[in-house]
């Protein structure tokens, strides 16, 4: 039995810190998320104008400040900071430049400067260029705003970078959707919950498009829940060993995708409950394997994968092709690592086949990927002898996951 405390949502975090740097008074975050993300998102903010005091763990204090240039961001490997804060440098002053790790120049991108070009904002990227970082926004202190057309299958982020600065574009800004579906729809939702929260008028009834209005967006106290997604693979170990992990101080109403979440672990075996102590979940140490659409859980396909690689029949994960522009092509990434421990899986274009059978210890390679480190942290609790080439990569959205790990397992928590 496991009772944890986790760090704040990498998404909450991320929503909260830009909707701070743009509203008109200051803001806390109470519970806010430390890590790579999330400090490289304060630095991008700060590196605009706005004051960030970021010292103290449990209490982040942002105060708006007029935004300008000159400035560069590195986003790392984010893809919160390399879609949420191109809108935010249209609305400065000045010169900004973004970059980040070689990887993130493989994310996708293009959608979201030719949306912000056809806004009004001039973006400049190298002339052998392909819809990626780096980029240079020419702010100009102000964006037109209005309607534009995007086909945010990519990433559902494509689209909440959008919405998250609107109310400060003179026109608002109203977002179509064109092409396959957009993914993650929980953090859409997110977006627009949280806009609302800061004052803005968000219009989402119509699928597919989403309508903010101009207008003022007000400084506030932030509640930032537990990160639900951090927190998966510590479920996942619960069904894995017939155990039982609490998540504390889990709101009794969330922002995140918690239905989505219990429904999959319920039907791989497990039983989630709110109690007043948190979320937890038991296992009775029989995994079962399903089929589901992940694309509203996506970033939990990893997790997901190796819990399914351990249980008693067949999966079949489907809905998440975008995840392939993740922190690394999770799908392929996936496959080749699982399949040198012995695993009997295959790649469809947009997820995975899993045929359960016995795997064998070895050196499991995570490129750069959080989320790679989690599934073989998961797998690793029924095969003994899988190595990571590196843990470190854990510190993107968790730098506390070993050391949480290994107090799970040695049973110190
Ligand atoms: O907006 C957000 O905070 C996120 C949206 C999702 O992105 P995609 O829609 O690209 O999957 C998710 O996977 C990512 O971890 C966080
Ligand atoms: C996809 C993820 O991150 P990002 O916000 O960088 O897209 C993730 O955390 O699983």
């Amino acid at each position: 039995m496991a009772s944890l405390r986790l760090p704040g949502s990498k998404s909450m975090t991320a929503r909260a810190l830009v909707l701070s740097a743009l509203a008109g008074g200051p803001s806390t975050l109470a519970g806010p998320l430390r890590a790579r993300d999330t400090e490289l998102m304060a630095g991008a903010l700060r590196a605009l104008g706005a004051h960030m005091s970021i010292a103290d763990d449990d209490r982040w204090l942002v105060r708006p400040h007029p935004l300008v240039g000159p400035a560069h961001v590195d986003v790392g490997l984010a893809g919160t900071i390399m879609r949420f804060v191109p809108p935010v440098a249209g609305l400065a002053e000045g010169r900004i430049t973004f970059d980040g790790d070689p990887q993130a120049r493989t994310r996708p991108l293009g959608p979201l400067i030719g949306a912000l070009r056809s806004l009004g904002v001039r973006i400049e990227t190298p002339a052998t260029g392909t819809g990626s970082l780096p980029l240079t926004v020419f702010g100009a202190g102000r964006v037109t705003g209005g309607e534009v057309v995007i086909d945010a299958s990519a990433s559902s982020q494509l689209v909440s970078g959008l919405l998250l600065a609107a109310p400060r574009f003179d026109r608002g800004v109203v977002v179509r959707h064109v092409g396959p579906p957009v993914p993650s729809a929980p953090h859409l939702r997110m977006t627009v919950q949280m806009l609302r929260a800061a004052g803005a008028a968000v219009d989402d009834a119509m699928p597919d498009v989403w309508v903010v209005e101009p207008g003022p967006l007000a400084g506030r106290g932030w509640e930032i829940e537990p990160d639900l997604s951090g927190a998966v693979p510590f479920f996942a170990a619960a069904l894995v060993t017939g155990g039982e992990v609490t998540l504390q101080g889990w709101p009794r109403s969330s922002a995140q995708p918690v239905e989505q979440l219990r429904s999959l672990l319920q039907r791989m075996g497990g039983d989630v409950t709110l109690t007043t102590e948190g979320l937890t979940v038991r296992g009775t140490g029989t995994v079962r394997g399903i089929d589901a659409d992940l694309s509203d859980v996506s970033e939990l396909t990893p997790a997901l994968t190796a819990l399914a690689m351990l249980a008693d029949s067949p999966s079949r994960f489907s809905g998440v092709a975008h995840i392939r522009g993740h922190e690394t092509d999770r799908i392929t990434a996936l496959a080749r690592e699982f399949t040198a421990l012995g695993a009997d899986l295959t790649e469809s274009e947009d997820g995975l086949e899993i045929r359960p059978r016995p795997l064998r210890g070895g050196t499991f390679r995570t490129y750069h990927d959080h989320r790679m480190a989690h599934a073989a942290a998961v797998a690793g609790l029924a095969v003994p002898g899988i190595e990571l080439d590196d843990v470190s990569c854990t510190s993107k959205t968790m730098p506390e996951f070993p050391a949480l790990w290994s107090a799970m397992v040695t049973g110190k928590s």
